[in-house]
């Protein structure tokens, strides 16, 4: 395998690079180049240390369940492996502005001057779907070269193709966003049942899912009640206004995921983006089977739904700041065209600091995300701002900062404004 045709969007040679020396900061974008050139601005400079061996891997394969499981495992397996030394930083290869081009993959900096480095990867571009590339410094620190990894035919391995590398302009879209659609948020029924259904032979529990999935209620009548949709962050007020709702309203209260799945949600919390997406796009169309079904005899009143699904998934899918998301009106916050609609959306709105405070005032578990909110604001940000971009509903925002009582009674003039009810 010489690695020279890397994908259905052809070869190696096309890609463009994105290089995260700092999560915070822009990456470094560079494109390959066949011949070597010597009028290029310095690359790399202070961000890699005179001695430090420069490597990357990205995963081949195109087969999306073998992608995403490979890729879930990879940084694990290489900051396990790795000697003493490396640093293991994110790096895609993508065809700027091509939707699903993005290859996953990360550069290792290595100022550890062992045989280890090329052991490890090595054995990996032997056994797993991967390329592994090296590069290498010219003079004075002005031209980098990278050198593709390749096995010949007595088993060895080689570096052989060699490419310059040329600094690139940053793209007009983050190449994270490149793959958003059906990897990390599913846009119909059939589309995240079809991931759940070929990762049966990988993860057994599929099968139970599924098998709750085909028994769904669905409800195409008119329903005589309102369904209306509680979103907000962790900590918001959700069960405290949701719970309250159902006194008031004599509502029936439902969840996504709908309880029914609570026995796999740990286990698909544990998976890759994309199998975990699938999980929680189907809890949704669950939860709508019941909202139809309950709403012919009571108002509902349901707490999270897609806004959520599809906000955490793109929060955590683009890297970087909030400027890296789609612009409002992309078509990543559409709404699903097979998805049942709510009546309302009303998203609960809290500023940092007393969220923080209601969190620490009921410290209870909190899943990797929640607990990755609180570490990160950014992240934080980014999940508010695709919640107020999500059209077809669109979200109302209400206030939850006042007391308990206050947000009850402002939500119910919402709602009698909105639903008539
Ligand atoms: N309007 C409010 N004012 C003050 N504290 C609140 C208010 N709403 C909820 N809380 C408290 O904040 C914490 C988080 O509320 P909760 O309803 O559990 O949020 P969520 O379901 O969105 O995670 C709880 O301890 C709750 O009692
Ligand atoms: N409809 C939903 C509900 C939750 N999720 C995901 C998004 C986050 O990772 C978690 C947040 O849910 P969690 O139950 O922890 O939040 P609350 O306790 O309800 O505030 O679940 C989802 O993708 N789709």
């Amino acid at each position: 395998m010489t690695g020279r045709m890397m994908s259905r969007f052809g070869p190696w040679s096309a890609y463009a690079f994105a290089l995260e020396f700092d999560p915070k900061c822009d990456p470094v974008y560079f494109s390959l180049n066949p011949k070597r050139s010597t009028q290029v601005p310095r690359l790399f400079k202070d961000v890699v240390a005179a001695g430090e061996r420069c490597f990357s891997i990205h995963v081949r394969t195109e087969d999306h369940i073998q992608r995403a499981q490979f890729y879930g495992g990879l940084k694990h397996r290489l900051l396990k492996g790795l000697p003493t030394g490396c640093a293991v930083l994110n790096m895609s290869a993508f065809l700027p502005n091509v939707r699903d081009s993005v290859v996953g993959g990360y550069f290792i900096k290595d100022a550890s001057n062992s045989a280890a480095t090329e052991i490890l990867l090595g054995e990996m571009l032997c056994n797993d779907p991967v390329h592994v590339c090296t590069y290498l410094c010219g003079h004075e620190g002005s031209q980098w070269s990278q050198h593709q990894w390749s096995r010949t035919e007595d088993g060895q391995v080689e570096a052989s193709e060699m490419y310059s590398l040329r600094p690139m302009e940053k793209p007009e879209v983050h190449p994270s966003t490149l793959n958003i659609i059906n990897s990390d948020v599913f846009y119909s029924f059939d589309d995240a049942y079809a991931v759940l259904k070929q990762c049966g032979d990988i993860i057994p529990e599929s099968k139970a899912v599924l098998d709750l999935v085909d028994q769904r209620l669905e409800c195409k009548e008119e329903t005589a009640f309102p369904v209306i949709v509680i979103e907000g962050l962790d900590a918001s007020g959700k069960t405290t206004l949701t719970e309250s709702l159902k006194e008031v309203l004599g509502a029936t209260l439902l969840t996504s995921p709908p309880q029914c799945l609570s026995p796999w949600r740990a286990r698909f919390d544990a998976e890759p983006p994309l199998i975990r997406r699938a999980f929680y796009a189907l809890g949704n169309y669950l939860t709508a089977g019941l909202m139809g079904h309950e709403a012919r005899r009571a108002p509902v009143i349901v707490d999270r739904y897609w806004h959520s699904t599809a906000a955490y998934a793109i929060a955590t899918a683009v890297g970087g700041t909030v400027g890296n998301l789609p612009q409002a009106g992309s078509e990543v916050y559409a709404w699903p065209g097979d998805l049942p609609t709510p009546n309302l959306v009303l998203l609960l709105h809290l500023n940092p600091q007393e969220r923080v405070r209601r969190l620490q005032v009921r410290g209870q578990d909190k899943t990797v995300e929640e607990e990755q909110l609180e570490a990160n604001s950014v992240f934080r940000q980014k999940v508010e701002v695709v919640y107020q971009r999500i059209r077809g509903p669109a979200c109302v925002t209400v206030d939850a900062s006042p007391s308990a009582d206050q947000v009850l009674r402002q939500v119910r003039l919402l709602i009698r404004d909105k639903c008539h009810s």
